[in-house]
């Protein structure tokens, strides 16, 4: 009952939405898939901009919208955050940021000293929002969207519109955003990168339809999935920090059981990070390397084994019990024909290259 259920069905014109799926009440997740899949009609419809007849909507075990009712967008206590900031010029930053506030009872949410804080935006409230570069404008437009006490904070495409650098400033104050705020954040992201470091759950998306969903790590370590044929497949595996070489500058972390090496000091001991391992770099080899320069070398066992195409294959490892640490290589097919590898086999995974699903923050 605390969960977001959503169920929508309908057309519009020649395009077919058919989903039924939950989010968590808590956590970011992402609403991932090719354009034109349905994204941001889901979005529209969980904000109430647009009415799909048949549908049902239950946030937190209220219902928002059935066959009999549909609660209309301003009475949806929802925070919605679009590619382009839409802010008010002839406001200062601080005008925008109190923008509908008043509306608000002042002791829901988060108060307007803390959004100013959690974003940055103490330097900027005197400013015109024209003044703003592309970064800074979609902060106070999260910032605005978080001072009207929403229940849901909506986000479509929030970085799609900024460069690089303007993305790389931004995307810290989401993560702390993410790591305070007690509501769900539900955004939708064409980017892999993002959606690894943003993401709690994915809700993967194509032609209309929920192709699957489910907490983020997970998703990442389905062969099964789209997402899993891409160029830039990865597996994305929370490991915890066990300790630091000082001679050889190297952090040393646990990924369920095996251990894994990277350079510099990524934490303290006992934190947790997420690390994010390419399928091209994992490598497979069925006696144990003695001699080769590639410091992570895990012992690991064939779970599943996956085509891509015709050359490619996707391998899938476990490492130690559970589903937890599950490390994905990209061989190709005649390897796998002349290593005979199958599901069960034990293995050694050589891993080329880690890097760290940062975390940073900011401020
Ligand atoms: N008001 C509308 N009338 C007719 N068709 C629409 C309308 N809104 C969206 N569509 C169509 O519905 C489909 C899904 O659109 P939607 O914007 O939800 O996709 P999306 O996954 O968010 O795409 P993108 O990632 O490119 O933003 C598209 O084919 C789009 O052309």
């Amino acid at each position: 009952m605390n969960d977001i259920q959503v169920r929508l069905c309908g057309k519009l014109e020649e395009f077919h939405l058919d989903v039924d799926f939950t989010i968590p009440s808590k956590g970011v997740t992402a609403l991932f898939g090719q354009s034109g899949c349905g994204k941001t009609t889901v979005l529209r419809c969980l904000a109430g901009l647009h009415h799909m007849k048949d549908g049902e909507l239950q946030v937190f075990g209220q219902v928002w919208q059935d066959q009999t009712q549909f609660i209309p967008a301003h009475k949806r206590a929802i925070g919605y955050v679009f590619q382009d900031a839409n802010l008010f010029d002839h406001l200062s930053v601080k005008g925008n940021l109190l923008f509908g506030r008043k509306r608000v009872k002042q002791s829901d949410g988060l108060d307007f000293d803390e959004v100013v804080e959690l974003l940055g935006l103490k330097d900027l409230l005197n400013r015109n929002p024209s003044t703003l570069s592309g970064g800074e404008r979609q902060r106070v437009a999260i910032g605005r969207a978080l001072l009207n006490a929403p229940k849901m904070l909506l986000m479509d495409e929030p970085l799609s519109a900024l460069d690089r650098f303007s993305k790389d400033e931004i995307i810290p104050y989401l993560e702390k955003l993410n790591d305070v705020l007690d509501i769900p954040v539900i955004f939708i992201s064409h980017d892999t990168d993002e959606v690894e470091r943003l993401a709690d759950h994915l809700v993967l998306m194509e032609k209309g339809c929920v192709r699957a969903s489910g907490p983020l790590l997970d998703m990442l370590a389905d062969p099964t999935l789209f997402i899993a044929k891409s160029a830039k497949t990865a597996s994305v595996i929370e490991a915890t920090i066990e300790g630091f070489d000082e001679e050889d500058q190297l952090s040393q972390l646990d990924l369920n059981g095996a251990s894994l090496l990277v350079p510099g000091r990524v934490g303290d001991v006992g934190e947790k990070r997420r690390v994010r391992i390419a399928a091209t770099d994992v490598s497979l080899a069925l006696e144990e390397p003695s001699k080769t320069t590639i410091l992570n070398v895990l012992q690991a066992k064939i779970c599943d084994i996956h085509a891509i195409d015709e050359a490619r294959i996707n391998i899938v490892l476990c490492l130690g019990e559970g589903s937890k640490g599950r490390l994905i290589a990209r061989i190709t097919k005649r390897s796998l024909n002349s290593f005979g590898f199958e599901v069960g086999q034990s293995v050694y995974a050589q891993v080329k290259g880690v890097s760290m699903v940062e975390r940073r923050r900011a401020g």
